[in-house]
């Protein structure tokens, strides 16, 4: 990808108590989630991208200059969208017209998506003439992120959308959002603390911490890095891709083959052969065996070879990286158990998975 495709921040800024310092190169399309605990500046990035926070620094989202050390543009003049944890819509209008007010506002030459395709990524036909008080925070969300779309946005900045809603309201827009990722053309910038929103939409992961980029990097690469995961404490895993290979009634199961072999998992009815999917492992299921023991009850067994160990990396507990095939997994053993086992680099082992889970 060309620096004309990619979207290229640096900012510095400093409040009080804080500060924020961050150099990001980010591809130009598909969804980055900027991840980080409360506090380590994710809003506040979002803000300077969208020139609502002063910043020495330097922007360029594709092929535009939107900041650099001698201009900068205005907030208006920059062409992004913004969904917030709780939009507000305009609540005289009917679904409709909240959708199309910043639509009309767009010269139809600049206008790269339609009322109609809008409607039908998001579900929103049924919508149409309903007033903002009567929806649900899910379905009001989904008009939101609708209304910033209809503005033909080059970059859509999203921070939090799905935090004010509950569990089930979340469920059920994922979907939604994982049809945009996979239709719209337009870079999304996704800020959370849910490792299982990244999991499930990200393509590439900004970790921060303390106003600094502590990784950043395509998703499934990055998480597998032994470095930094150990920040990610319990959440600590990789993603691997996959695709529904058999589907087994009997034990309400099915067969998923990646680049390195294949995993059982529970069978959802969602789910037919030859379906795409991505799927979770986390660190703290994996364990590790010299040799391959079928008489015990996990049932994915892998073998893999020790491609990284980091020693310690909080007191009493190690991170082995492995590989299966081409596909990196992580475990999380007591160093005790590294010492005990003599894992070397380049040695070959039996990876035991005790849990395996659907990100999507
Ligand atoms: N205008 C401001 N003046 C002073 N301090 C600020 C200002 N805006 C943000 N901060 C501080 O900067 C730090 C980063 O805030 P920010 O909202 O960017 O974090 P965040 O990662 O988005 O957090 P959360 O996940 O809780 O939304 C916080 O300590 C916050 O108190």
């Amino acid at each position: 990808m060309s620096h004309s495709e990619r979207i290229q921040a640096r900012f510095q800024c400093h409040f009080d108590k804080f500060g924020l310092d961050v150099d990001l190169n980010l591809p130009g399309s598909g969804i980055t989630a900027i991840f980080g605990h409360s506090g380590c500046g994710k809003t506040t990035l979002l803000r300077c991208i969208a020139g609502l926070q002063t910043a020495k620094g330097h922007l360029s989202v594709l092929d535009e200059l939107w900041q650099t050390a001698s201009h900068s543009w205005p907030v208006h003049q920059r062409p992004l969208a913004y969904v917030f944890q709780e939009t507000s819509l305009f609540p005289h209008l009917s679904v409709r017209k909240n959708l199309l007010y910043g639509y009309r506002r767009v010269p139809a030459e600049q206008r790269k998506i339609t009322p109609e395709q809008v409607y039908d990524w998001l579900g929103l036909t049924p919508l149409l003439d309903r007033m903002p008080a009567r929806l649900s925070g899910g379905e009001r969300q989904r008009v939101a992120i609708g209304r910033a779309l209809l503005t033909s946005p080059r970059l859509l900045l999203m921070d939090e959308p799905l935090s004010a809603l509950d569990q089930q309201s979340k469920q059920d827009i994922l979907p939604y959002l994982e049809r945009l990722r996979d239709t719209l053309a337009i870079p999304v910038l996704y800020v959370s603390h849910s490792t299982a929103e990244v999991a499930r939409l990200a393509d590439h992961i900004v970790m921060m911490e303390r106003g600094q980029v502590v990784a950043q990097g395509p998703l499934q690469e990055t998480l597998a890095r032994t470095d930094h995961p150990f920040r990610l404490e319990e959440d600590a895993g990789v993603i691997l891709n996959g695709e529904i290979a058999e589907v087994d009634d009997r034990w309400t199961l099915c067969k998923v083959v990646f680049d390195g072999g294949e995993l059982w998992l529970r069978h959802h009815d969602h789910l037919s052969s030859g379906m795409s999917v991505r799927v979770q492992v986390l660190a703290r299921d994996v364990s590790i065996s010299l040799h391959e023991h079928k008489d015990q009850s996990i049932q994915n067994l892998l073998p893999a070879t020790v491609d990284h160990i980091a020693r310690e990396v909080v007191p009493g507990i190690s991170l082995v990286r492995l590989l299966a095939g081409g596909t990196p997994f992580l475990a999380r053993l007591t160093s005790r158990s590294v010492h005990r086992l003599q894992l070397t680099l380049g040695g070959q082992v039996w990876m035991q998975i005790k849990s395996v889970a659907l990100a999507d």
